[in-house]
Formats: C-alpha cells, sequence, structure tokens
C-alpha cells in the first residue's frame, strides 16, 4: 500500500479475512479477535446457518480438481450475531455481516428481490447503511432458467429491482461477485458498514457494469469494480476488489485464450486499485497487484488450472492467500475471473 512509509507501525485492520484449508486450525490466525463469519467453499450448498456464533455459510464451489477452503472474517470487536427470516447475520458496531441461501427454483427473480430486500432492512434496521460487498453465487448460471432466460440475467432483474426500490436509501453499488457454483440454488453473502466509510470504484478500462448495454441481459448487473472501505480508528484503508475477467469496454476479449484472458484479467485489476485510478476518484494513496490478498480465481475449464496457477504466482506475491475455483463464469465466453482484497 502506498500510503505507508518505512517505518511506520503496522496496523491491525478491524476487519480480517483469511482461508482456511482442510487440515489447517483457524484457532492460530484468531488469536484475540472474533469471527464475524465463515464461508466454506466446499461440496454442498446448505442454507447458512450459525457456528459458534458466527454466521456459517455453505456453498458448493469445491470439486475433484479444487479444494475446499473456508474464509473466515474476523473482526477486533466484540461480535453479536442471529437470525432474521432466513438471514443469518453478525454484528461487530462498524462492520455487518449477513447470508441467505435462495432454493433452486424456475424462475429467480422475485426471490432474489425479496432476499436482497430483506437484507437492506435488516442492515438498515440495525444501523449499517452502506454496503460494502456482495458475493452472489449461482448455480448454473449461464444454463435457462424454466422460461429460457439465461439464470445470470434472470438473478441481474430481480437484483436491479431491489436496487432500484432502495436508490433512495442506498446511494452507491458496492464491489460485488457474480460466480457460478456447482449445485442449483443461488447463495448471497453480504459486508455492509456504518455510514460514510464506502467508496466505490470503476474501472478506467471498463464500462461500468451498471452500464451494460441490453445486449447483456434485460437488467444490468448492479455492482461497482472495487469498494474503498475508509479507515476508522486504527485501521487502514482497504480495497475490496470486485471480480473481474477480461472485459474490455463490455466486450469479452481473447474469448478462446485463457493466457491472455489471464493478462487482460491482471491488467484490468492493476488499472482498477492503481494510485491514478484512486486519484481520479478523489481518494489518495493506491495499491498494486502485488497487494492483493485473498484472491480467488474461478476457471471455467479444469484443464486451465494449472496455467492460473502459475500465472497467480508471478502476479501475486508469494504469502498471499490464493484458491482456485473450477466453476461456471457469468458469460459463457470468460475463462476465468479473479477478485481480492488489497491492504
Ligand atoms: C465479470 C463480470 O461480472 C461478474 C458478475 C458480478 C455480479 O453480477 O455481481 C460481479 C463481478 C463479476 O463476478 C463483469 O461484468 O465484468
Amino acid at each position: 500500500m502506498t500510503l505507508t512509509h518505512p517505518g511506520a507501525p503496522a496496523l491491525t485492520a478491524a476487519l480480517d479475512c483469511f482461508f482456511v484449508r482442510p487440515g489447517e486450525d483457524e484457532r492460530a490466525r484468531t488469536a484475540g479477535r472474533q469471527v464475524l463469519g465463515r464461508v466454506t467453499y466446499g461440496h454442498s450448498g446448505r442454507p447458512p446457518t450459525l457456528h459458534n456464533g458466527a454466521p456459517l455459510v455453505r456453498t458448493a464451489m469445491a470439486d475433484a480438481a479444487t479444494e475446499r477452503i473456508t474464509e473466515v472474517w474476523t473482526t477486533d470487536r466484540p461480535v453479536r450475531s442471529g437470525r432474521d427470516g432466513g438471514l443469518v447475520y453478525a454484528e461487530d458496531g462498524e462492520h455487518f455481516f449477513c447470508a441467505v441461501r435462495i432454493d433452486a427454483c424456475g424462475v429467480y427473480r422475485d426471490t432474489v428481490r425479496q432476499a436482497y430486500e430483506a437484507a437492506f432492512t435488516l442492515m438498515w434496521r440495525l444501523g449499517y447503511t452502506e454496503p460494502l460487498r456482495m458475493w452472489n453465487l449461482v448455480g448454473d448460471i449461464t444454463g435457462p432458467n424454466a422460461q429460457g432466460m439465461e439464470t445470470y440475467r434472470d438473478f441481474c432483474v430481480g437484483r436491479a429491482q431491489a436496487f432500484e426500490s432502495w436508490s433512495d436509501r442506498i446511494g452507491g453499488m458496492p464491489a460485488a461477485t457474480g460466480i457460478g457454483s456447482l449445485r442449483p440454488g443461488i447463495d448471497l453473502y453480504f459486508l455492509a458498514c456504518r455510514t460514510g466509510r464506502a467508496r466505490h470504484l470503476e474501472n478506467p478500462r471498463q464500462t461500468p457494469a451498471h452500464r451494460y448495454p441490453a445486449r447483456y441481459g434485460p437488467k444490468s448487473p448492479s455492482f461497482a469494480r472495487a469498494t474503498l472501505l475508509e479507515p476508522g480508528s486504527g485501521t487502514r484503508p482497504v480495497l475490496y476488489v470486485s471480480g473481474t475477467a477480461s472485459i474490455v469496454g463490455d466486450d469479452t476479449v481473447h474469448p478462446d485464450d485463457f493466457g491472455r484472458q489471464c493478462a487482460v484479467t491482471l491488467a484490468n485489476i492493476e488499472a482498477l486499485v492503481s494510485p491514478e485510478n484512486l486519484a481520479r476518484h478523489g481518494l489518495a494513496g493506491g495499491f498494486r497487484l502485488a497487494d492483493l490478498d485473498c484472491v480467488k480465481v474461478y476457471v471455467r475449464d479444469a484443464r486451465d488450472l494449472p496455467a492460473a496457477r502459475a500465472h497467480c504466482a508471478e502476479a501475486f506475491r508469494a504469502d498471499a492467500d490464493v484458491a482456485c475455483f473450477n466453476v461456471g463464469v457469468c458469460r459463457p465466453d470468460l475463462l476465468v475471473e479473479i477478485e481480492g482484497i488489497c491492504r
């Protein structure tokens, strides 16, 4: 992070995230901290639950070619957790985590809209008025729904309707991921924060997703390319990078070339997190690719996994947490997508 200078004391982020693999013990990394939520990228999609006092999301993202990981969100503040209808949530006074599962159905838009609106209602009731980061894990993402519409497009309609009906209260759409999962149904989990800390960023190389032309679906995807969480006391800025793919403007580039799609994806992330792009948004600081951590790499074809791992080894720090998944991406011609957190 370019804001830090030699000799500056290392600040611990209030909200933190790391991956735990089978056989690893999360306690080594949660000492003195509270768990705000866990997300198991495993073998089955099941409704979220409360586990040891924190939400546990269970989504089907691991297969024979990829490992199961659990993403653990921690905070340095006391956590309160609960349920509200189908939502499971936790809060620490500054940050809010919630999750819900939408069971497989013929047409998703109405249940997606209801799930989003229920989450917005709960966030607002508890005083977390700014969505910060959203994950949408969609079974058979580019397959058809019962009316023949692509499931992702169907999903985007319901989500856009929820944002439209909340546009007087929720000004900005946050960073997000909309990616395939390996079982029918949709798993959603969200982070939100108190007012005034979230800044949403676009990418100079890409058309904002919410302005994609109608050929990509009746409602454009509701998300920003990244969201900066401005520092609270004793913390430093953190940049949540949306799922990013080989899209320039609104076009998929290099549809049949995995290596080139990786290169464009990384160039897109580099431009997004750069000091120049933060300055374009009136923000100080900035990041480099090597600052990306908690990296998730989504690869459509299992045969491309070794190449994906090689590209990541070159682009990211040796100690960056990187997890690869073999899942569908939101356009049939996208072969890879990458997200992460700069801090
Ligand atoms: C890859 C793209 O979109 C994907 C879909 C998203 C969504 O619908 O929430 C968010 C980021 C990506 O996971 C893109 O449009 O560039």
